[in-house]
């Protein structure tokens, strides 16, 4: 479980993060959603430790970030696992060696056990002999399961993703964002999302944590945000004529 507390982040003493607190559960899928500017892409880094925030405490099961020493620093790294936006292969590393780099940075497993680890979760991520291709010879949806494949090749606790599904068509998207949160339970990991996505929302997010100019504005789950009355949160999700249907359905629904 992660605890956040009253978390404050300035840059040039501009108030960006004003108070956050949440929390997050292990085997369950987190997203963090709110407009352009609102501060999700500085409240995961500052999750990340890339950013350090000037008042407030974030805790990784009992162990709060700011208090651990170099040590402890790098091994609640290596419990961390992420998913960034454009997937960052390197480019010029096949498929396996990939997966394969944060094994051989910060283990010290003989090739054959890292090899076996890597097919492993390539065939847990559902990807089949593409083990020698390059990125570049790959899909959008299978570069993203490339990159949740080395996100977890260290069996981490907390699993990070900066809109993972960006860029992919909804099919896929659907694919990938279901992917992450059978993992998630699966492997008990604490996942938080960051997200634009409203079908990533309505589909996985089992916990959502509504940003609003730097403040938790709404929270709630993804059966919740249909009923809620909070303007903010409503004027957010439901500006699709989409979305606004699919809700007054429910509504009716449930009448
Ligand atoms: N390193 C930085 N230095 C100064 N200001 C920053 C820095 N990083 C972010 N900000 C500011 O913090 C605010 C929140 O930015 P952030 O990137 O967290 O927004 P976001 O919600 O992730 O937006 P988007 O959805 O567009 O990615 C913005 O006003 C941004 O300009």
């Amino acid at each position: 479980m992660i605890t956040v507390t009253d978390l404050y982040k300035k840059f040039n003493g501009t108030p960006v993060l004003k108070g956050i607190s949440a929390t997050f559960e292990k085997g369950e899928t987190s997203m963090i959603i709110g407009t352009s500017g609102s501060g999700k892409t500085v409240f995961l880094k500052c999750l990340l430790g890339l950013h350090l925030p000037e008042e407030g405490t974030i805790s990784f099961d009992g162990r709060i970030h700011s208090n651990l020493s170099i040590k402890q620093h790098r091994q609640l790294r290596q419990e961390i696992g992420m998913v960034f936006q454009g997937g960052a292969l390197y480019d010029s590393l096949t498929v396996e060696e990939n997966v394969m780099f944060p094994l051989k940075m910060f283990t010290n497993n003989t090739y054959t056990e890292m090899l076996k680890r890597v097919n492993f979760v390539l065939n847990r991520v559902n990807l089949y002999d593409a083990n020698k291709k390059f990125p570049a010879q790959l899909s959008g949806g299978m570069q993203k399961r490339v990159a949740i494949a080395r996100a977890i090749v260290m069996n981490p606790k907390y699993l990070f993703c900066d809109e993972p599904n960006s860029g992919l068509d909804p099919v896929t998207a659907t694919v990938i964002d279901n992917l992450i949160k059978e993992i998630t339970s699966e492997y008990q990991i604490t996942t938080v999302i960051n997200s634009h996505d409203m079908n990533s929302v309505m589909e996985i997010g089992e916990k959502i944590i509504f940003l609003q100019n730097g403040v938790k504005a709404w929270e709630g789950s993804n059966k919740e945000i249909f009923k809620t009355e909070n303007e903010a949160i409503v004027n957010f999700v439901y500006s699709s004529n989409l979305f606004k249907k699919v809700r007054e359905a429910y509504l009716n629904e449930i009448k």
